[in-house]
């Protein structure tokens, strides 16, 4: 299976593009396929499996596998390298792009100049803040810095959806996080039925935010273009920052913009590192 390897500040993904090969796969089962990709030591290795495939209403469609073989809606860091990718080596001659995904179509716009991609605009659509969008059981309504019980004690949660969930917490020392103690229990909490991502947030000001990732279905991360969306919607709702954000993260920095559209724009760079044939065995 002939594959690329690319990442989004550190987020990085194995890129298929099935548009002109079978994937080594008996009866689509791509959680097996993914989380043997995805593999450090038995696998490639990478954060997430990034499938390109044809689809009408759109120019492409990608589908994403986590690298322990769940299928989220959306990844901003991958919808980056995807668009690079078609651009540079699959077939889109174009700026402006549609790629469907389960959480909508998706409109990168690439940033290039002598003809490379320097960056990537995405318009990453509305989020979605009714706890049910989410989803997170409760009452019906928005979740803004509300009590989340957890360890016999609670946290302060806003949660933010960007197709998929995020869960966000805003504390005064991010570096401080037992990120691994903390990211598991609070991905798998009962309060979240489709398990959620989780972003820890220290404000620097009301135009910048530092931001530590446990991402659902992948763990600890170097980045997340869904999370770092959510985050800037989050900062703006708890009223600590403006509309518009510089998230950074310990890969890099993305620039996110909520607008008056209610559409969140998030700008990045895409890597290419480089392409390979993967010779295993089918699974
Ligand atoms: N693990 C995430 C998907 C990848 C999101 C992240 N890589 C991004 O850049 O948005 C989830 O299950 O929702």
């Amino acid at each position: 299976m002939h594959f690329y390897k690319y990442h989004g500040l550190g987020n990085d993904f194995v890129l298929v593009d099935t548009r002109r090969q079978e994937l080594p796969v008996a009866g689509e089962d791509l959680s097996a396929l993914g989380r043997l990709v995805c593999d450090r030591h038995f696998g490639i290795g990478a954060d997430g499996l990034v499938l390109l495939r044809p689809v009408d209403g759109a120019d492409i469609q990608m589908q994403i596998i986590n690298s322990d073989g769940s299928e989220p809606e959306m990844c901003g860091n991958g919808i980056r390298c995807a668009a690079k990718y078609l651009y540079e080596h699959g077939g889109l001659r174009q700026d402006e792009m549609r790629i469907a995904t389960l959480a909508g179509i998706m409109r990168p716009r690439l940033i290039r100049q002598n003809g490379r991609v320097q960056a990537v605009r995405v318009d990453m659509g509305e989020p979605r803040l009714e706890r049910t969008d989410i989803p997170m059981t409760g009452p019906p309504g928005r979740v803004v810095d509300e009590p989340l019980a957890l360890n016999g004690g609670s946290f302060r949660v806003t949660a933010v959806s960007m197709g998929n969930p995020h869960c966000l917490i805003f504390t005064a020392h991010v570096d401080r996080v037992p990120l691994t103690e903390l990211g598991p229990k609070l991905e798998n909490h009962p309060a979240f039925p489709r398990k959620t991502n989780v972003e820890f947030i220290e404000v620097l000001n009301r135009g910048e935010v530092r931001m530590r990732v446990w991402e659902r279905g992948a763990g600890p991360t170097l980045a997340c273009g869904t999370g770092a969306c959510a985050a800037a919607v989050g900062g703006a709702l708890n009223g600590l920052t403006e509309r518009t954000v510089k998230v950074h993260l310990p890969g890099g920095t993305l620039d996110i913009q909520w607008a008056e559209d209610n559409h969140v724009y998030m700008t990045g760079p895409a890597a290419e590192v480089f392409a390979g044939e993967y010779t295993g065995r089918p699974v």
